[in-house]
């Protein structure tokens, strides 16, 4: 069950996801994981997995919801997420070095990246659990732990809006320079995903590609509870 998680990833449709990443800087998936997987997910959460720290988000002044930071090893089924996803993502930030004229390209492997976020000190897993209960919210913020980052980060939503719980959208804020912000709302089904851009993403203006930095939170939960997977490939020091 958990092997073909790299199938299901390679079969998504990475023509348009490419061109969604070029042309918005985010791509929102279809369903990945099944309602089992979410569940099982959401009962990790309060279970005993294997957790390095647990972040209560008014106390960092990062929101109003609780978060949990996976160690290693990783469940397995992450582990298979992490490692699928890479390789497709890897190809998107080399590209995007090569529009921003940046050299030292991403390797093809998360194994090989990983590596190299490691010769940085950046040692602990990022991949995360989160949970949002009614009045909960995620403020914009970047995850950045360290010098080495990879572009692109993957969130999963493992409930269901407007059953198990409504508002909790997903938000991306795009700051153009010299310019006012972009807004972006994304309602995601349980199960599906959005990429997102961790940093930055390139946008082609008149005189080559110029940055706009992104930054990524979640709407007010104004009923019931939201869960969520989080996916980041860099580690932390
Ligand atoms: O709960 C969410 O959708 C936001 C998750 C998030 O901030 C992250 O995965 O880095
Ligand atoms: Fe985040």
């Amino acid at each position: 069950m958990v092997k073909d998680i790299a199938l299901r990833i390679q079969s998504l449709d990475w023509a348009s996801i490419q061109n969604d990443l070029d042309a918005s800087g985010f791509a929102k998936l279809p369903v990945i994981l099944t309602p089992q997987e979410c569940e099982f997910f959401m009962e990790l959460y309060s279970g005993e997995a294997s957790y390095r720290t647990t972040i209560n988000m008014t106390r960092y002044r990062f929101g109003n919801g609780q978060y949990k930071y996976f160690s290693y090893p990783l469940p397995e089924l992450i582990q298979n997420l992490r490692e699928s996803f890479y390789p497709p993502l890897a190809k998107t930030a080399n590209r995007w070095l090569h529009y921003l004229k940046k050299p030292q390209p991403f390797p093809e492997t998360l194994q090989d990246f990983l590596k190299i976020c490691a010769q940085y000190e950046q040692l602990r897993p990022t991949p995360l659990l989160l949970k949002y209960q009614q009045g909960g919210y995620n403020c914009l913020h970047q995850d950045l732990y360290g010098d080495v980052f990879f572009p692109f980060q993957v969130v999963f939503v493992l409930n269901q809006r407007e059953k198990d719980y409504t508002g909790g959208e997903s938000l991306l804020v795009e700051q153009i320079p010299r310019a006012q912000s972009r807004g972006h709302v994304i309602t995601l089904e349980q199960g599906s995903a959005l990429i997102f851009p961790t940093h930055y993403r390139p946008v082609l203006g008149k005189r080559g590609y110029y940055k706009n930095t992104v930054r990524h939170g979640v709407s007010t939960v104004t009923s019931g509870e939201r869960y969520g997977l989080g996916i980041i490939f860099h580690d932390a020091k």
